[in-house]
């Protein structure tokens, strides 16, 4: 398997805070990496390294061996690196279709003028091909500000997959989502991204969605990577339960049946 993604001794300092420490990371292409960490441990500064939005200190990143640091964010988003945020970024007072049809107009073929050169009617074919891969035929004419969380999360990540990227960032997929809800919101997301064969990394704090949706887990620490692997290995380490699990790490007392 090759890495889609080699993050290598990025540092990123501001003022005095050291938000990258010599972060080294390898995605590999076509997996699902789990990233968590406490509040401020650079989470999002590693992503906005990576999708162009900050400029690592020093440190490398190459997209499929082409280092991709100076890049801006739009060149790196054309490169096939896109993400979704964890407020979605979404015309509310558009139905999803044509959230989508915008994203498709945008992100499509575009004439002379700079302007899409698809109709009306093949950005509606498109917009509900994506609606239907996503689960979201239902929702194809709700207005989105009205629709519920669950369902503006996966709308907004299936605008990010609109573009065809290669990896996929993911902000806290989760978050805002009704506990009810949350397994069949990540169902689809995974189910989208593992056909369309996208590379995805998201940031979670719900260990039970990362255990469950990772091929692999990384736990930040105060801008280091602490661990790397397995999420079995990783969610069962005992630095990882006491510094961002934050369960103490308890030795079962034997019991005394004298
Ligand atoms: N633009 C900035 N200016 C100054 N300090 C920043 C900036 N961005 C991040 N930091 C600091 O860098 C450190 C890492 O922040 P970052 O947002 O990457 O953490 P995080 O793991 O994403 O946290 P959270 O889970 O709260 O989103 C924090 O101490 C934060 O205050």
């Amino acid at each position: 398997m090759k890495p889609i993604i080699e993050a290598k001794s990025l540092v990123k300092r501001f003022g005095a805070v050291t938000a990258a420490n010599d972060v080294n990371v390898d995605i590999m292409s076509g997996t699902i990496s789990g990233l968590i960490g406490t509040n401020g441990a650079g989470k999002t500064t590693f992503i906005n390294m990576i999708t162009g939005y900050l400029g690592p200190d020093s440190g490398s990143i190459l997209l499929e061996g082409q280092e991709i640091v100076g890049l801006s964010p739009r060149q790196i988003t054309r490169r096939g690196v896109a993400r979704s945020f964890q407020i979605p970024q979404l015309f509310n007072s558009l139905t999803a279709i044509e959230n989508l049809m915008f994203a498709y107009s945008a992100t499509g073929s575009v004439g002379a003028k700079g302007f899409s050169i698809l109709s009306d009617d093949e950005l509606a074919i498109h917009a509900d091909e994506t609606l239907e891969v996503f689960g979201l035929g239902a929702f194809r004419n709700s207005i989105a500000g009205t629709m519920p969380e669950g369902i503006r999360k996966l709308l907004d990540i299936a605008i990010a997959m609109v573009g065809k990227p290669k990896v996929l960032f993911l902000d806290e997929p989760t978050s805002g989502v009704a506990s009810e809800e949350k397994f069949s919101v990540m169902d689809r997301i995974i189910d989208a991204t593992r056909v369309a064969g996208v590379s995805v990394l998201f940031v979670e704090h719900d260990m039970e969605i990362v255990r469950r949706y990772s091929d692999r887990v990384l736990a930040f620490f105060e801008g280091r990577v602490l661990i790397d692997g397995p999420p079995e290995t990783v969610l069962s380490d005992r630095q990882v339960r006491e510094l961002i699990i934050g369960e103490e790490h308890r030795v079962p007392k034997e019991d005394n049946h004298a």
